[in-house]
């Protein structure tokens, strides 16, 4: 069994590395998937996207990523990155800004590694190849530079798997190759969307390690999405719960994880595996959350809620904000004097 630890290290307390705004996203028919979400990341900070499928996590990360796939679109809000003279505005940002941009200032790794690297390279070829034609490195310093990558995501035959296909290599392997990609450029933040969830439970607590390992070597801020709040517990300093395309709650990892303050939370807690990484089978809650476009008339929960009361389905529910860094789209949130 994996050991657990608290999420290192402590962020900066100022600063922006990702900035999102009101963020809108709809899907066919301009059915609403994701509805105003807004959040920061600082540097240095990790914070865990969390919630059940379907929840509009993915749609988040790729409107950030600029990756929506056809039919989806950003409607509205805004996602910056970094701050001050540098911030680039990154919705309706152009080809020319992406490619400033993308593995330089921001990467992401995916759940199925595979399918991100050309089956018909070597490993030592395609990282060499981020190296140099992204990077400007010479043909050498590249092989250099990506067997010291290799070996730094713990790939101790680095020598050996430069010159394998991607069909040698495991899940695990594989993730750890993408990962040297995408911290290869030295990026401010990384994605890792659902990252370890394909992985059996020991490689998903080695590569999590890692991504730690990175944060601190690299400086990295991460956003790390799962359905899994035991994932965010290892590894994220803050945590967002999202619902039916919202962010329901957000807050200090420690916090929100021990006080949880959304229904929504509350019952992810009792079907999370939190303390026994065995356990990863999850239990689900009772009910199905919202379709994309469901337009409901109060809390998007309110259906599945075991407290839902009149005032719950009346009118649209604001964010509260409960101090501390904690805020909650609830009704029945004690709003702080
Ligand atoms: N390309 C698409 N076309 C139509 N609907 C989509 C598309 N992509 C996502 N959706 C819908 O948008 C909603 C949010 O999807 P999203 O993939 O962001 O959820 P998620 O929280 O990441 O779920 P999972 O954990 O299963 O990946 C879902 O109802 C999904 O069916």
């Amino acid at each position: 069994m994996a050991t657990r630890r608290p999420a290192v290290p402590q962020p900066e307390t100022t600063g922006s590395t990702l900035g999102v705004t009101d963020l809108r996203v709809s899907v066919a028919h301009g059915q609403t998937a994701v509805r105003d979400v807004s959040f920061d990341i600082a540097p240095g900070e990790s914070v865990g996207l969390v919630g059940e499928s379907g929840s509009g996590k993915t749609l988040t990360c790729r409107a950030v990523l600029g990756l929506l796939p056809g039919g989806v679109r950003v409607e509205a809000g805004r996602v910056e990155l970094g701050e001050g003279p540098t911030a680039v505005e990154l919705t309706g940002a152009g080809r020319r800004t992406w490619n400033q941009v993308r593995g330089t200032r921001l990467a992401a790794v995916f759940q199925d590694p595979a399918s991100y690297l050309n089956p018909s390279l070597t490993i030592g070829h395609q990282v060499d190849e981020q190296l140099r034609v992204r990077g400007g490195l010479a043909r050498a310093e590249a092989r250099t530079r990506t067997l010291e990558l290799l070996l730094e995501v713990g790939i101790h035959d680095a020598a050996t798997v430069y010159h394998q296909y991607p069909f040698q290599l495991s899940g695990g392997m594989l993730q750890r190759v993408l990962i040297a990609i995408a911290v290869s450029l030295n990026p401010d933040l990384l994605i890792a969307d659902e990252a370890t969830t394909a992985l059996d439970t020991v490689v998903q607590a080695e590569i999590l390690d890692l991504v730690g390992r990175l944060r601190r070597s690299h400086r990295l801020s991460l956003l790390l999405v799962t359905h899994d709040l035991a994932v965010v517990a290892e590894s994220c300093d803050r945590v967002l719960v999202m619902y039916g395309g919202e962010i329901v709650e957000s807050g200090p990892t420690e916090q929100v994880l021990n006080d949880p303050q959304h229904p929504y939370t509350q019952a992810l807690m009792r079907v999370a595996s939190i303390g026994d990484w065995s356990r990863r089978t999850l239990e689900t809650i009772a009910g199905q959350p919202p379709a994309p476009g469901e337009e409901l008339p109060g809390c998007r929960f309110a259906p599945r809620c075991p407290l839902a009361a009149a005032e719950c389905t009346a009118a649209p529910v604001p964010v509260v904000e409960l101090g501390d860094q904690r805020a909650a789209r609830c009704v029945k949130v004690a709003v702080p004097a």
